[in-house]
């Protein structure tokens, strides 16, 4: 029996990698040839991305909605995953950034089926709403900022369709959510509280796994 998960050592987590990526070389290219950017880090690390593509094949997804696109990993993975006749919505708040995504897009060929909405996802969701997109997605994954996490789970409820995916990544904050201190940023806090929210929402099937900084995948019930 298993008690504990095991945490993983340099030459442990290069046997999974070996082991557990089919990354595309589109995925790949990106990952390599941005790993000097600034925040590199902040794109998914890619046996996330291998879980997107997973769940999204599982679910048979056509639709999915994104809050936090970077350079366009999770985006191209998720476009990938769904096939041409699907769609991607994307949303970020950073030209600098959606700028280099919309050109990895053009790379991947997955400009067509990609929208790209340049603001705030707190007023690009309610937007959305309005324009009469609730329950039209089958997953949503929110990577973006972390205080507003709980606002964008709220729209998550509405915008995803029932038994769909909503996916959060960052949801450890590097392991800090274990111990808030005042210290800590704020987002430390919500997250903190955020995850004991999550736990006890009977609205959702929900697991959290120690995947990167901490995934939290939900089931709309
Ligand atoms: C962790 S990165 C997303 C990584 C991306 N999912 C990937 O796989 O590469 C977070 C992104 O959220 C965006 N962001 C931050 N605040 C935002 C906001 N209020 N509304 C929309 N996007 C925001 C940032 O510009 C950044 O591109």
């Amino acid at each position: 029996m298993t008690v504990n998960t095991l945490s993983l050592s340099e030459p442990l987590r290069d046997y999974f990698l070996q082991m557990a990526l089919r990354e595309p070389d589109i995925l790949r290219q990106l990952r390599e040839e941005t790993s000097e950017h600034r925040v590199a880090k902040m794109s998914l690390a890619p046996e996330q991305g291998a879980l997107l593509i997973f769940l999204l094949r599982l679910i048979g997804a056509k639709r999915y909605i994104e809050v936090g696109t970077f350079l366009g990993y999770s985006s191209i993975a998720a476009a990938i995953a769904m096939g041409e006749d699907s769609q991607v919505i994307a949303c970020d708040v950073c030209e600098e950034f959606t700028i280099q995504a919309q050109s990895w897009w053009k790379r991947a060929g997955i400009e067509q089926q990609t929208k790209l909405y340049l603001d705030r996802a707190v007023e690009t969701l309610p937007r959305l709403l309005e324009k009469g997109a609730a329950g039209q997605f089958d997953c949503m994954l929110i990577d973006a900022d972390k205080p507003n996490y709980p606002n964008y789970y709220e729209y998550a409820l509405q915008l995803v369709r029932p038994r769909g995916l909503i996916i959060l990544d960052n949801m450890f904050l590097n392991g800090r959510v274990a111990t808030p201190q005042a210290s800590h940023p704020r987002s430390v806090a919500i997250l903190h509280e955020f995850n004991r929210q999550l736990r006890d929402d009977q609205r959702v099937e929900h697991c959290i796994l120690p995947a990167g900084d901490g995934m939290t995948i939900l089931f709309k019930r």
